[in-house]
């Protein structure tokens, strides 16, 4: 056995020891984003593990994101579906290697999960998308996984896993009508979903303007710190995967820069100086509006999983 399969070993024991039989295989994983927490407190029968009681977990250290396992039931008492819920995940920029990012995921693939449920807080960068927005996620730009900082990089320790993984169908497509099938039942306007493409960035720095704008020349409909590492590891292990970006801070992406020269010659002359276009994003305000939107990013990811379980 090596080395990693014997923590992962050991990480499911420990996990026996603390969830009782029924909870102990769920059908739906769950990650929960920047301030989208909350869903845990309404697991039935909930049982939480602290992840630093857990081998081969790290500890997440960004604001908005706990460090516990969640288990239970989500849905109607009738038809609850069993769930393990990540409450709060790790980034590579909070100085974790690849293989801690995405161990809890792997985790909940040997726990027996069929799907997983990914969320996270995302810059908007497409401007037809309003703050508050939740997109389901359809493709994905990684300039990380493209420039060579792919999670899946690494000597094959598993080979029953594949060694060269297609991502053409990383994104679920029944998963993705389910959520919309959810959507439409919770009766959300239409608004309030929308699909797109994440792009990932690696962070802790937010996007300058010209970085914005290369990522939407892209194709990019949001852009994001997280998410792609764990898709990845879901997808090598075989689990259906969806994603629902919340949008939580437009990226400013001027057409143009103000000429400083233009301002002073300006000022010198007397004349109206033009409008300067400053905005400056911050985690506080990422936080307020997952804040905001976590009822109903719960509400989705908790009917999704209904469906999921009737399906
Ligand atoms: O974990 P997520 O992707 O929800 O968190 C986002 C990305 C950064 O961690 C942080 C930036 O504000 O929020
Ligand atoms: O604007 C952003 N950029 C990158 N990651 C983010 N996570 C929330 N907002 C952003």
């Amino acid at each position: 056995m090596s080395a990693q399969q014997s923590s992962f070993a050991s990480t499911i024991d420990s996990l026996r020891e603390r969830v009782p039989e029924g909870l102990i295989h769920p059908k739906v994983g769950i990650v929960c984003g920047s301030g989208l927490s909350t869903l845990g407190s309404t697991l039935r029968d909930r049982v939480l593990v602290d992840y630093d009681t857990l081998p081969g977990f790290a500890k997440s250290t960004v604001a908005g994101h706990k460090s516990q396992l969640a288990f239970g039931y989500l849905g109607p008492e009738d038809k609850g579906v069993p769930v393990v819920a990540m409450l709060g995940r790790f980034h590579p920029y909070e100085g974790h290697t690849m293989a801690s990012v995405v161990y809890p995921i792997r985790v909940m693939a040997k726990l027996g999960v069929t799907h997983i449920i990914i969320t996270n807080a995302a810059g908007g960068l497409n401007p037809n998308l309003a703050v508050g927005t939740i997109v389901v996620i359809q493709d994905h730009i990684a300039l990380p996984n493209l420039t060579g900082f792919n999670p899946l990089i690494g000597a094959q320790t598993d080979l029953s896993l594949p060694r060269f993984l297609p991502l053409s169908n990383a994104y679920s497509r029944p998963l993705r009508k389910l959520v919309f099938h959810a959507a439409h039942q919770l009766g959300l306007e239409k608004s309030a979903l929308a699909e797109g493409t994440y792009a990932w960035v690696s962070g802790p720095t937010y996007e300058t303007p010209a970085e914005g704008r290369f990522l939407r020349a892209a194709g990019g409909d949001v852009v994001g710190m997280s998410t792609i590492p764990e898709v990845l590891a879901a997808r090598e292990m075989g689990v259906e995967v969806t994603v629902l970006s919340l949008v939580t801070n437009a990226v400013v992406i001027p057409d143009t820069y103000n000429s400083i020269r233009e301002e002073v010659e300006a000022e010198l002359a007397g004349k109206p100086l033009p409008a300067a276009v400053d905005a400056i994003v911050s985690h506080e305000e990422v936080l307020t509006i997952g804040k905001q939107k976590a009822e109903v990013m719960r509400q989705l990811v908790e009917k999704t999983v209904e469906l999921i379980g009737s399906a």
